[in-house]
């Protein structure tokens, strides 16, 4: 699937390939008016279809539907360990005993090296002791917290671990922690011998609902976030929410914000659940986290299954993350992504509606949810160029020009080709100033 261009016919639809079961072809849904004709060309609906349809095509079988609140909800919660699909590539395990899903990829002999944040040692010992049962052998290799992991001398540091171990291709690569580790895991993992196996052991709300899904691996250089790495998909995501239980608030919170995203691009029960109550979602044991991660998951399932390496739907996945990207790295990663990406999707958001895609209630909405769990809203840390210099190195930019996804109305989603520069510094004014 090639990414449109200006005026090009839309092609960033969740489950486009079954769009007529729905009967939700109609390439004007979600316009909200003309497209301002300086504000860049907008290519649409680059369009998440509805979480029913996106759900229902991630779903494994026995994972319910994520537009399909009635039945939906009620299973989601009453399921102990739900198993969702990436493609039949590989499975997502979510859920209490989570890590039992492991032992099918242990064998004797097989060594297993676990790539693990600081203060993660009861899991990690309980993988080693997993990797024992089975006959196979346990290795272990820490790693610093957060984005900290994903420079290129831990990367470094990864690989002589490998090394001393006599790693082979046969032998498996375990990542434990947050977005980070898992991130910094699967790139150990493409990068050693050319790409061995491995698996995902999300341990933040950031990590399962994100991160540890869809096989974008990577490091970060001085010039920018993830500039290096590769797509390499792992062999299964394995997630017990109880791993999340020693995340901190604002930790917890971080994650929202990608939580909320998909909520923005696919599916808007999302922002329903977490606007009827704010305060239950800032726990990491309420069962309507679960709910929350599943409908997540199951976007992004489907996202990537049609796209694994971002040639067109899977850019949706990226809405906010030009203008957070920027803050991240101008603020040499003190703040959290799930944080940036907040401030991001006001930015993007703003720009939308200078464009005529969004209404400005949507705009609106975005600030009302993200601050109900208190995400940011706004950012004046750096100055405007800075950020546009640093937005210009977002992979989704073609040589000088930049592209947005920008939402049309909740879980409809458009492309931003070019905007103006003008509209551009607008946005930034609108996000800087305080609300
Ligand atoms: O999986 C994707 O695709 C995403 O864009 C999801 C993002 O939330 C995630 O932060 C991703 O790592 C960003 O990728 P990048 O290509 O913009 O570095
Ligand atoms: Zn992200």
């Amino acid at each position: 699937m090639e990414p449109s261009d200006a005026g090009a016919p839309p092609d960033l639809r969740v489950g486009q390939h079954r769009a007529g079961r729905h009967g939700r072809t109609d390439p004007g849904r979600g316009r909200r008016r003309p497209a301002h004709t300086g504000g860049g060309a907008v290519t649409g609906p680059a369009a998440a279809d509805d979480a029913a349809t996106a759900g229902e095509a991630a779903a494994a079988g026995d994972a319910p539907a994520a537009g399909d609140a009635a039945t939906g909800d009620a299973a989601t919660q009453h399921s102990p360990l739900q198993h969702i699909s990436v493609g039949g590539r590989y499975d997502v395990h979510i859920g209490p005993g989570a890590l039992t899903c492991l032992t099918g990829h242990l064998s004797p002999g097989r060594r297993v090296m676990v790539l693990h944040q600081p203060g993660r040692a009861a899991l990690v010992g309980e993988v080693v002791d997993l990797v024992a049962s089975a006959g196979g052998q346990g290795l272990t290799h820490e790693i610093p917290d957060a984005e900290a992991a994903k420079e290129v001398t831990v990367l470094a540091g990864a690989w002589a671990a490998l090394g001393r171990a006599g790693f082979t291709r046969d032998d498996l690569v375990v990542g434990v922690g947050g977005g980070a580790a898992t991130d910094l895991a699967g790139f150990v993992a493409a990068s050693w011998l050319r790409g061995v196996d491995f698996i995902n052991l999300p341990t933040s709300l950031l990590g399962i609902v994100d991160a540890a899904v869809g096989g974008k691996t990577g490091i970060n250089t001085a010039e920018g976030k993830n500039l290096v790495g590769a797509f390499h998909e792992p062999r299964a995501v394995l997630c017990d929410p109880a791993w999340m239980a020693s995340m901190s608030r604002p930790d917890l919170v971080s994650g929202l914000g990608e939580v909320i995203k998909c909520g923005f691009i696919a599916d808007p029960t999302i922002l329903e659940l977490i606007e009827a109550d704010p305060q239950a979602v800032c726990d990491p044991a309420a069962p309507v986290m679960t709910e929350l991660i599943a409908r997540s998951v199951r976007i992004k399932a489907e996202v990537v299954e049609n796209d694994l390496t971002e040639a067109g739907i899977r850019e949706i996945l990226n809405y906010g993350h030009t203008f957070a990207h920027a803050i991240e790295q101008v603020e040499h990663y003190s703040w959290r992504h799930g944080d940036a990406v907040a401030v991001g999707m006001v930015f993007a958001a703003e720009l939308a509606v200078r464009v005529g895609v969004m209404d400005p209630e949507l705009l609106a909405r975005h600030r009302s949810v993200l601050d109900s769990v208190g995400l940011p809203t706004s950012y004046a840390g750096a100055d405007w160029e800075q950020l546009r210099a640093a937005m210009a190195r977002d992979k989704k930019a073609r040589g000088a020009t930049l592209r947005f996804i920008v939402v049309s109305e909740a879980g409809v989603t458009q492309r931003l080709v070019g905007p103006d520069e003008a509209l551009l510094r607008e946005a930034f004014d609108a996000v800087s100033a305080s609300h």
